[in-house]
């Protein structure tokens, strides 16, 4: 796999007259833990669609795991890959149970009940459960969970397989202060354990990032506004170009923080 968990080239899709993404090129290596950034419709689930093995892009080559896309079984692929979003959340039945839900993530199906499940997977979606904070909620159904024990027991899931590359689609949206620093707080440790799987998270928010993401791209209107090492691409110039007005931009550290001037 020579290092690269994902590589695309020239990425664009189009739908009708509409350009969802343009010249997407993009490359991100293992140790890497990348945030994408951006406005409302900038392109960022798009493009995590297509890193998910979702969505094929209209041109342009995409390379996920050392496999290229549309020459390639993605039924293969997609076991190595967590991948957590909204759309994905909205398709759980009210009444899964959350083991059922996270469990069944290593057996490649959504939720449904097995009798049998092996005690060793049992054992991993408890660990996974507590690593995130909603060990407590595995006698729930899904459908009783509020907004931020969702997040919680997707991670979960998207882990339960042991990915090598997870994929996180806004996963402290709708989040009260506490509970996303909290779920911050988890993705930064996440972040900080080499043997974690590559990390890619996208936010709407720079005070989402947690600390130890090496990377950012920003992305407005389809199209890369920078992309690269954080320290570099997390200046005011880009962040203001980015969401199209005069931002200040802070760094502590470990989090990033902006406002308007
Ligand atoms: N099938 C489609 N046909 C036309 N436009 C589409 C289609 N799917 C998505 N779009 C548009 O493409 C743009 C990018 O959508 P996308 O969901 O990737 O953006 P995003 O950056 O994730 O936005 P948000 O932060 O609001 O979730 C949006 O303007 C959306 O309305």
């Amino acid at each position: 796999m020579n290092g690269h968990v994902l590589r695309m080239n020239n990425v664009g899709v189009r739908r009708g007259d509409t350009e969802l993404l343009r010249d997407v090129t993009w490359t991100v290596e293992e140790d890497e833990r990348w945030a994408l950034i951006g406005p409302n419709g900038a392109g960022k689930t798009t493009l995590l669609r297509i890193a998910a093995t979702h969505l094929f892009p209209t041109n342009g080559d995409v390379e996920v795991l050392g496999e290229r896309l549309g020459k390639s079984d993605v039924f293969e692929l997609r076991p190595l890959i967590g991948f957590a979003s909204a759309a994905l959340a909205n398709q759980v039945p009210e009444e899964q149970g959350v083991m059922d839900l996270v469990v069944s993530a290593s057996y490649g199906y959504l939720g449904r009940w097995r009798e049998e499940y092996a005690a060793p997977d049992l054992d991993r979606a408890h660990t996974l459960l507590a690593q995130w904070g909603a060990d407590h909620l595995r006698d729930r159904t899904f459908g009783t969970l509020s907004e931020g024990e969702r997040k919680r027991v997707q991670i979960a899931r998207a882990m339960m397989a042991d990915p090598e590359l997870l994929l996180l689609d806004e996963p402290a949206a709708g989040l009260d202060l506490g509970g996303r620093e909290d779920l911050v707080r988890r993705l930064g440790e996440l972040a900080g354990d080499i043997d974690s799987p590559t990390l890619v998270v996208v936010s709407h928010h720079v005070e989402e990032i947690p600390a130890g993401f090496t990377h950012v791209m920003l992305l407005r209107e389809g199209g890369i506004v920078d992309a690269g090492p954080a320290e570099l691409v997390m200046t005011a110039d880009n962040l203001s170009a980015t969401f199209g007005l005069p931002l200040k931009v802070e760094h502590d550290g470990q989090r990033w923080s902006a406002r308007a001037v």
